[in-house]
């Protein structure tokens, strides 16, 4: 197959940062997807629906002229958010969901929910509004192996609030454990996933054998072989509640390349591409499409693009780095070949 047309994909979740970097990221994603997820992690976090308005009139200004992406925003929870404000979000039109971030969990999560206990009001507003939770889920307790906080985050909380909050759509955010996989199997029709190109083409040894490798370090952090292999037969299985989520999480390189090197794996560059990547590794480029385009709008219960979105088979090399805003951001897979190349 030389040639791969699809409906226009869509990112159910991606990061774009702020200020003069936004750009030179935003453009990277506006090229491939039709919509995204826009995480709102930011420094402060936005934890206001006029902040996320506000953040959206900035994503808007920063894309290229003539860009039909579409950003869709996201209310960060935090200990105090009110059923009031998620009314609010609901209200506004251009807020999609709610994101759970356990304090302490990842970047930028200090402002985050320090115990779930006190989000039931925000739940119960949120299962009554129709607006879903977005879930970074791992545990943050230190006595916990990392490895293993993704696995307790399940036994610990999200089987309970899948449980408690029936009519509530839950996407458990990237995840990269067999077990994550089984549960949202196994869960109901309310329950889906997300899952990034970085854990669908790497595992553990990316980051640690051979030297130590910071670009490869992401939260939750990558796996065992046995786990990517669960997460690519989830993926490439047709199953409609697993879809696409590149969590591109650009951090400046010095930001990674350091004694304490800071989470997260730079993928807008190529997203596709990587996709494409994993998908044909496991003889399954015709399940592409369902992943990328039909099963995320399906799910959050919006149109899919009308559009398309073309690959041509094309070798060529991820280049070293891209511009980040005054810094440069060290993309995933940097330096080495990719066999597809999204035409434009
Ligand atoms: N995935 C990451 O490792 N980092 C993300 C945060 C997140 O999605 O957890 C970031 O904002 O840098
Ligand atoms: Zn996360
Ligand atoms: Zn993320």
């Amino acid at each position: 197959m030389q040639n791969l047309e699809i409906t226009r994909p869509d990112d159910w979740h991606l990061h774009l940062r702020d200020g003069e970097a936004m750009a030179d990221v935003a453009r990277l994603s506006a090229r491939q997807f039709g919509r995204a997820i826009i995480m709102p992690n930011l420094k402060p976090p936005l934890v206001t629906t006029d902040q996320a308005l506000a953040y959206r009139d900035r994503i808007l200004a920063a894309l290229p002229e003539g860009s039909r992406f579409r950003p869709l925003m996201t209310l960060y929870l935090t200990d105090k958010t009110t059923p009031d404000e998620i009314a609010k979000a609901k209200a506004s039109g251009a807020v999609a969901a709610c994101k759970l971030y356990p304090a302490g969990a990842t970047t930028n999560s200090e402002n985050g929910v320090t115990d779930l206990a006190r989000i039931t009001p925000m739940l119960e507003a949120m299962q009554r509004e129709h607006l879903p939770l977005l879930v970074h889920g791992e545990v943050t307790d230190p006595d916990v192996d990392i490895f293993d906080r993704e696995l307790r985050f399940i036994e610990s909380h999200l089987q309970a609030m899948v449980a408690d909050f029936p009519e509530l759509r839950i996407v458990f955010e990237h995840v990269t454990t067999a077990e994550a996989v089984d549960f949202v199997r196994a869960g109901p029709s309310t329950l889906a996933a997300t899952i990034t190109p970085h854990h669908l083409l790497y595992n553990r040894n990316a980051i640690l054998a051979g030297g130590i490798r910071p670009h490869f370090y992401c939260l939750p952090v990558l796996k065992r072989e046995r786990h990517r292999q669960a997460l690519l037969d989830a993926a490439t299985s047709g199953h409609p509640r697993f879809f696409l989520g590149t969590d591109s999480a650009p951090h400046p390189a010095q930001a990674k390349e350091n004694a304490c090197g800071c989470a997260g794996a730079f993928s807008a560059h190529a997203a596709m591409e990587l996709y494409a990547k994993a998908f044909e590794e496991a003889g399954a480029l015709d399940r592409l499409e369902a992943f990328a385009s039909h099963h995320g709008a399906d799910f959050y219960g919006m149109p899919r693009n009308l559009d398309k979105l073309r690959l041509r088979r094309e070798t060529w090399e991820v280049p070293a780095d891209y511009p980040f805003g005054a810094d440069r951001v060290v993309p995933l897979g940097a330096g080495e070949p990719l066999d597809w190349r999204v035409r434009d």
